[in-house]
């Protein structure tokens, strides 16, 4: 980790992520008090890492590699934990991308879908306060028409960061509004424009029509725009995570994932799985409800405190 993260990120990462690495750890260290890797222990430590939300081949992957070298030497559980997080962080590590900043676009247009409930508002305006910090001048559109709760939120969110929201009236035309919204960020002059989405999935025709639209419409003004199209995942809905990537990559072109609500849930390691089925970048992952609870996702500070292990030197 950089020396300029701020103090105490780890230790609130490692907090955070206390439910799922008690869990996992204590299924190691159950496994391996001194005792041999063989393929008794190999088959419950596979146990162990799918129970956690690493997901079948993944798990199957990671005991794999561990045993290369290692099998029929004894190991303790911290041996075997510490071996694990290198794999786990060797196999994310490329996946792990902080959300481009491309200054070739003005603004650069970032669409952010998910299911409800997800965190896609509170995420944007977190990304959204993070940009206006780093002095990038940010417009936001809240294109959930449908639910008048999700535009209240963010524009009393915008007025109390002074970052502008386009919103209209509830059950008014998103793409129009998205247009509007892209057309402004463009006459002001802004950076980055980011656009909220609804995300009511059962009635899947009807939201990818939505989003499709939304796309279209954005492309008459830019045509390589969304620059992002940004997955928002809720980690304590474990495998249903992956459900959800594979109905919105039906819907449109996902670059990349933000996966919230780490905190409070046994379930981080589906950040595993996912990252390893889909190759997906994953930019950011959110550990509570504070500004400074969002932040970049890196993979080794993730997999060591997925393992409940100190932070990297
Ligand atoms: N504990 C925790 N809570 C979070 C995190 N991210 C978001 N939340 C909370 O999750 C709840 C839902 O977040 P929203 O941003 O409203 O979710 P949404 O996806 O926009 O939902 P709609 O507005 O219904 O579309 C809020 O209470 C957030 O504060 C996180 O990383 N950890």
């Amino acid at each position: 980790m950089s020396e300029t993260e701020p103090k105490g990120w780890f230790a609130r990462l490692r907090g955070g992520l206390q439910r799922s690495s008690s869990a996992l750890t204590e299924r190691i260290a159950g496994i391996f008090t001194k005792r041999r890797l063989d393929d008794e222990t190999l088959e419950q430590l596979e146990d162990a890492l799918i129970i956690s939300d690493i997901g079948v081949d993944t798990s199957r992957d990671l005991v794999r590699d561990l045993a290369r070298g290692r099998y029929g030497k004894e190991l303790s559980d911290i041996e075997v934990k510490e071996a694990l997080a290198g794999l786990i962080a060797g196999r994310l590590e490329k996946l792990a991308e902080p959300l481009p900043h491309r200054d070739q676009h003005r603004p650069q247009v970032v669409l952010v879908c998910g299911v409800n409930g997800t965190g896609k508002t509170t995420t944007l305006g977190k990304l959204a306060k993070q940009a206006t910090e780093a002095g990038l001048k940010v417009v936001l559109a809240a294109c959930d028409t449908f639910r008048a709760a999700a535009v209240e939120q963010l524009q009393v969110w915008g007025e109390r960061n002074g970052v502008p929201v386009i919103a209209a009236r509830t059950g008014s035309d998103p793409a129009a509004l998205a247009y509007e919204a892209l057309d402004r960020a463009r006459r002001e002059g802004a950076d980055l424009l980011m656009i909220d989405t609804a995300g009511r999935l059962h009635n899947k025709q009807v939201l990818m029509e939505e989003l499709k639209k939304i796309i279209r419409v954005i492309k008459k003004l830019d045509p390589s725009a969304p620059h992002d199209t940004i997955l928002i995942l809720d980690a304590t809905t474990g495998q249903n995570a992956h459900s959800q990537v594979d109905t919105f990559k039906t819907m449109v072109d996902i670059t990349g994932l933000i996966v919230t609500k780490l905190d409070g849930t046994a379930r981080a390691g589906v950040v595993v799985a996912i990252g390893d089925r889909y190759k997906l970048p994953v930019h950011a992952i959110g550990i509570g409800e504070k500004i400074d609870d969002l932040r970049p996702f890196e993979a080794l500070p993730f997999a060591r405190a997925l393992m409940g292990l100190d932070r990297p030197s």
